[in-house]
């Protein structure tokens, strides 16, 4: 369907990087002509194998098959994840090709190799249906998307959406939406009526409440898609950070939140990481996008990404381990510090990864 705002001239954007994702493979060479005149100096793109025996997602009780040992594994129930008691489980992409992870030389590419995959995506989009739905997060992310100013799109047709914010004043150094703003909204010339900000006039839950009915009035006005069942909305792109503890968005580790199976936008009131007011995506409104990164660049994130890629946690141990779109594409934007502890060369071994092997 195509969407209220009339679709415009569409002008070119800057070359992305192609998704080669569903093998194990070193593009240093072949990328070459993937990037012409992408600012994008370096990259290795490496993929997730989506060979699971639990295509549907890991059951809630584990165990009981046999080992490659030959052994019977003993059973195991994980049903009280979250101060709710709410069973999470981990799905699979739902597609081979669905999970993509990027590294590049250095940050300064890695926000060069961001930028031109949100605005491919932007004029994708904007060609489409008329507008781009993007829905951003504060943090390091929100300083990698300066790299967006000047790009070759139409910013009179993006919406901006917040992944999370932070309960506080507009113009506080903690709110999302003033780094936002700073890093591109403003340079970009975004319409300030396509930035839906939180009010911050209201306490944690009413703004939960508030910004949930915002976005349902986006949908009602076509400027926001959802879900086929209408149960979630579907972002045209989610941009996520990634927490030293494992959070996207505002969600936390064994958090309720996080195991949250409906509601499109959560308050939380006693956030682990100041200040403790904020709302977030769910995770079902997260998977229902078209399509998520995840920005994770510096040393401080080796250690996480480490463990969010290839050390199978508790589900909502690390939040991040419960991000699947179930019908869109994710990719993790990288750079060398931050993969530095990752071996992706062994992702393909299924005695390392026998979570995707196991016999029946
Ligand atoms: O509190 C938050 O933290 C995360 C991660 O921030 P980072 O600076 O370590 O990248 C961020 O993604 C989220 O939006 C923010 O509210």
């Amino acid at each position: 369907m195509m969407a209220p705002c009339s679709s415009s001239s569409l002008r070119l954007a800057r070359s992305s990087v192609s998704s080669r994702a569903g093998r194990l493979v070193n593009t240093k060479a072949s990328s070459v002509e993937a990037r012409k005149g992408s600012k994008a100096q370096d990259y290795l793109i490496h993929s997730i194998p989506n060979n699971g025996q639990w295509p549907t997602g890991v059951p809630p009780v584990m165990g009981g098959h046999t080992m490659p040992s030959g052994d019977v594994a003993p059973e195991s129930t994980s049903t009280t994840v979250g101060t709710g008691g709410v069973p999470m489980v981990y799905e699979y992409a739902s597609e081979a090709d669905a999970v993509s992870v990027v590294t590049y030389a250095e940050g300064a590419a890695a926000a060069a190799g961001l930028a031109d995959d949100i605005v491919t995506a932007a004029n994708e989009s904007i060609a489409s249906r008329g507008c781009f739905t993007l829905a951003v997060s504060g943090g390091s992310a929100s300083n990698a998307l300066a790299g967006l100013v000047g790009a070759s799109t139409d910013f009179s047709k993006w919406h901006i959406f917040f992944a999370d914010e932070r309960c506080v004043p507009l113009d506080s150094s903690a709110s999302n939406y003033k780094a936002c703003t700073a890093s591109f909204m403003e340079p970009a010339g975004i319409p300030a009526t396509q930035v839906y900000a939180i009010n911050p006039t209201l306490d944690h839950a009413g703004a939960a409440t508030d910004y949930e009915a915002k976005l349902k009035a986006a949908v009602s006005a076509g400027t926001l898609d959802k879900t086929d069942d209408g149960s979630m909305p579907s972002f045209d792109y989610v941009l996520l950070g990634l927490g030293p503890d494992g959070h996207v968005a505002s969600l936390f580790p064994m958090r309720a939140q996080t195991a949250a199976k409906s509601g499109w936008v959560l308050s939380i009131d006693d956030s682990p990481k100041p200040p403790s007011w904020r709302i977030t995506l769910s995770v079902p409104a997260i998977n229902a996008s078209k399509k998520v990164s995840i920005w994770a660049v510096g040393e401080s994130k080796a250690e996480i990404v480490q463990r969010a890629l290839e050390v199978q946690s508790l589900p909502g141990a690390l939040p991040i381990q419960l991000v699947s779109p179930s019908q869109g594409t994710m990719r993790w934007f990288l750079d060398t510090a931050s993969a530095s502890d990752l071996s992706p060369e062994t992702w393909g071994d299924s005695k390392l990864y026998p979570r995707s092997t196991i016999a029946k």
